[in-house]
């Protein structure tokens, strides 16, 4: 008898569930055991687990799930705008939004979907998001796990209205560490970066690689294609590998902020770092018709030995 290589069929590695509110939930899962979970209620990634069941992204104790707010953890997307900044609610509607999943999107020329599981979602202003909302867009997420654990998220946004669609985007990924003050993080180093805790005032990185031991909120500007989070504690490296999206920002609320927040447990800033591919200090302006592309890679390496390989 020969041996059959499996058939990897991305639909029967796809599952749908409701949650207590009746929002759709997705789990994609992949021959190895890895999994993904997101959720029609913002298109927000919920889990992301490795071939050994451990969980990759940090989710709040408190988080609360039955607002009309993304729960705060796992990654969400940042649109039309990042921060309290523009006329809309702080980080923009998409992340509050209920998404739909899309059977049938318009085809995707640079995936490959062999050995992926994944799914695509879509939102589209509603009748009454046009009162209030100054362009009509479609907003594509399609999520998609490879059979080497890496979790991809690529957003398309395509601009249907007759007048530039103008707006800012980012991935805030909540990636779960052992201790934030173990934390390394390559990758930033001599960029400059607007702090956020200083009146969004311009600055030069001057650390060789970054540390955390304080408060931190800072948007790096045109950073590499690829930055590593080193874990010691846990071993563990995570790459993020991003396309279409030039800034990085890093947040943790540390202590004082911590305790303030009523969804996210006292400690818990010591288990989190979010690092998020964006595109802000330079807005995209996107003419009528025109689709716009920014994706992320996530890619846990099972050690930290390999930070001169990136
Ligand atoms: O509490 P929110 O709206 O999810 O925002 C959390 C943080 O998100 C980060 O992206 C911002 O840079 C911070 O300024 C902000 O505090």
């Amino acid at each position: 008898m020969g041996h059959y290589a499996p058939v990897w069929d991305h639909r029967t590695s796809v599952e749908v569930t409701k949650n207590s509110n009746g929002i759709d939930q997705i789990t994609l899962r992949n021959p190895r055991g890895a999994s993904v979970q997101v959720s029609l209620h913002g298109g927000q990634v919920t889990s992301w687990r490795n071939d050994r069941g451990e969980e990759l992204l940090f989710t709040s104790s408190k988080a609360i799930t039955k607002s009309s707010k993304a729960a705060r953890g796992g990654i969400s997307v940042f649109l039309p705008q990042c921060g309290n900044g523009g006329s809309f609610e702080q980080h923009g509607f998409a992340r509050n939004k209920i998404w739909t999943i899309e059977d049938d999107p318009p085809s995707l020329k640079s995936f490959d979907t062999q050995g992926k599981s994944f799914i695509d979602l879509l939102l589209k202003p509603s009748e009454d998001d046009l009162k209030f909302l100054p362009h009509v867009f479609e907003f594509r997420l399609r999520v998609s796990l490879a059979s080497d654990g890496s979790l991809s998220l690529i957003s398309r946004i395509r601009n249907i209205d007759g007048k530039p669609f103008k707006f800012s985007f980012a991935y805030q990924t909540y990636f779960s560490v052992s201790n934030i003050s173990e934390v390394r993080l390559e990758g930033l180093e001599t960029l400059d970066y607007r702090d956020n805790l200083c009146q969004k005032k311009l600055f030069t990185e001057q650390a060789d690689a970054l540390t955390f031991e304080t408060e931190m909120d800072r948007v790096y500007h045109d950073s590499p294609n690829c930055i590593a989070v080193l874990d010691h504690e846990r071993k563990r490296t995570y790459l993020i590998k991003k396309e279409g999206l030039p800034d990085t920002v890093l947040w943790n609320p540390w202590a004082k902020k911590c305790k303030a927040m009523v969804d996210l447990g006292d400690e818990e800033y010591k288990h989190m770092l979010c690092v998020d591919g964006a595109a802000i200090e330079r807005p995209i302006i996107l003419k009528p018709g025109k689709e716009w592309t920014g994706r992320v890679e996530l890619v846990m390496v099972p050690s930290t030995l390999y930070s001169d390989d990136f």
